[in-house]
């Protein structure tokens, strides 16, 4: 388990209880992903938090349970925009962000659609291939802005399709919680002419 602070532990018990109680009416994580909320969701999640620095403006792209946007709300005490068009799941981080105490606005809407003001960051986790985040991810960044997306064994061949009609930075780190995960660091976000 990653360090943190007594404080951040005990908000991420605080949004684990509720997610439990909530997943009993909306599939929020699988059933049998309930049992491995803390090292498969919440500490994959984590990982996010130190690439963040604490209160930064943050724009999580398809949140769901609160993956990682919740976590990083907590954990980088982070202004925290999540976007997630079911409003059955949207109402779960409503609820999860205000007993927890993260700074969020939910929008409940389409990621094409929603129009919040650009952020110096931008996260996703298991929501989209890497064309697909970037192109809905380069509006969204303000100037010098970063993306953080959480991705499985499949990044390789997602960033050499995503080259193709993308120019970028990026920077690739070894997920600490799953084997075939990284984290992809992407910033100059912009389309091949
Ligand atoms: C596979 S889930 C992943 C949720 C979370 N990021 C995680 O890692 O557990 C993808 C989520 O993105 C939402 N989603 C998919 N396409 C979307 C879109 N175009 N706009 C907004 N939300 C979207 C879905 O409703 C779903 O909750």
């Amino acid at each position: 388990m990653m360090d943190v602070s007594r404080e951040t532990q005990a908000r991420l018990e605080t949004f684990a209880a509720l997610l439990i109680k909530w997943n009993a009416k909306i599939n929020l994580v699988s059933a049998r992903d309930l049992a491995q909320l803390w090292p498969r969701h919440i500490e994959d999640s984590l990982q996010i938090a130190p690439l963040v620095p604490r209160g930064a403006r943050v724009i999580d792209l398809g949140s769901g349970g609160g993956f990682p946007g919740l976590i990083v709300g907590i954990a980088s005490d982070a202004e925290m925009t999540l976007i997630e068009s079911d409003q059955r799941k949207a109402a779960f981080l409503r609820e999860a962000a205000r007993a927890c105490g993260v700074r969020a606005q939910v929008l409940a809407q389409r990621i094409e659609a929603a129009r919040p003001a650009p952020a110096s960051f931008v996260t996703a986790r298991a929501l989209a291939p890497l064309a697909k985040l970037l192109e809905w991810t380069q509006p969204l960044l303000a100037p010098g802005g970063q993306a953080l997306f959480l991705k499985g064994k499949a990044l390789p061949d997602e960033l050499t399709d995503a080259q193709a009609n993308w120019h970028m930075s990026h920077e690739i780190l070894n997920s600490r919680t799953d084997e075939n995960g990284a984290i992809i660091k992407v910033s100059d976000i912009r389309r091949v002419e």
